[in-house]
């Protein structure tokens, strides 16, 4: 079925509502080791929708940028499947953005995201008339001012907050469009408040956009309020061990969110799991004393 969104929909300003069916990303039964032999994933079953946000929160160092970077393709489960099932749109398929600065800073804002727009599959390169060539200064624009960059368009990265280089990040991370976006603990570094704003800028653009996401965070408020679902994984070899439905919807203001005894509630329980994940990474002994690295508990 194709998906309901697409590019167009940043013009139309018609909103998504999260997952509208099937399944975008799926871990079937996974095992994955280094080379060096640790084992980092044990028998993970995780499947995100079309279209949700899905958080991915455990104790440091339990594989969720390894879970990424099957994602991505970077590494191969040596057990089990992960599947990346592109739509029918034939858009970009995957989109990665890191906790470091990734904006280039030689290019100005506005060259920042039309490089990445220019990556957009199926697209025509060069030589573009200057319709076409006024559509996709129009994209662009847009793209800017959703994340509230408007006037900052001929800035260099240097002439920026930090907070500001980081959305000019996320529009580099989605202006090519991509029907999955992976977030490795990508505003960490950014101060709270500032953060928060970030996220409702972020959350409205993968909805606008039809972009399905997976955020590794160890902030609770920041899955809690950026997401559809959270994961709360165990100790390595990691697995599920928890899996929390997010009840706010669409409409969801991150501002007053964080107010509401709903989202204390939600956030009392993430931590409590989390918790009790932590206190099991401690039992677990490190991967220093497994130099043949067999990393099993
Ligand atoms: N290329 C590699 N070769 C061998 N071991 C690795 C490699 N990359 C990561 N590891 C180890 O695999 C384990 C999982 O790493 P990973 O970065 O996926 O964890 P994480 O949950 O994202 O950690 P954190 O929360 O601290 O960012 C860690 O023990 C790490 O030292």
């Amino acid at each position: 079925m194709m998906h309901p969104t697409s590019e167009d929909s940043i013009q139309s300003g018609r909103g998504v509502t999260a997952a509208p069916g099937g399944a975008a990303v799926e871990f079937r039964n996974v095992s994955y080791r280094y080379p060096s032999g640790l084992q980092v994933i044990a028998d993970l079953n995780l499947s995100v929708c079309r279209g949700e946000s899905v958080g991915i929160v455990g104790p440091s160092g339990c594989g969720k940028s390894t879970l990424l970077s099957l994602i991505a393709g970077l590494a191969e489960a040596q057990a089990g499947d992960v599947e990346v099932v592109p739509d029918q749109s034939g858009r970009h398929l995957l989109s990665m953005m890191f906790q470091k600065d990734t904006v280039l800073p030689w290019l100005t804002v506005e060259q920042n995201i039309r490089l990445h727009y220019s990556f957009k599959k199926g697209r025509a390169r060069g030589g573009q008339g200057r319709a076409a060539r006024r559509a996709t200064d129009e994209k662009i624009r847009e793209l800017i001012s959703m994340v509230h960059l408007g006037g900052f368009e001929q800035a260099y990265p240097y002439q920026l907050s930090g907070g500001m280089r980081r959305r000019v990040a996320v529009l580099a991370s989605v202006a090519a469009f991509p029907q999955v976006l992976l977030l490795d603990e990508p505003f960490s570094a950014i101060d709270e408040p500032t953060r928060v704003t970030i996220h409702q800028d972020v959350f409205t653009i993968v909805r606008e956009l039809g972009i399905t996401t997976v955020l590794v965070t160890h902030d609770l408020a920041e899955a809690a309020s950026m997401c559809d679902k959270v994961y709360i994984l165990g100790p390595r070899p990691t697995f599920v061990f928890s899996e929390h439905e997010v009840p706010f919807g669409t409409g969801r203001d991150m501002m007053s969110l964080r107010e509401t005894p709903a989202f204390l509630d939600l956030y009392s329980r993430l931590w409590r799991d989390l918790h009790l994940q932590i206190n099991a990474s401690h039992t677990v002994e490190p991967a220093s004393i497994h130099p043949e690295g067999t990393g099993r508990r």
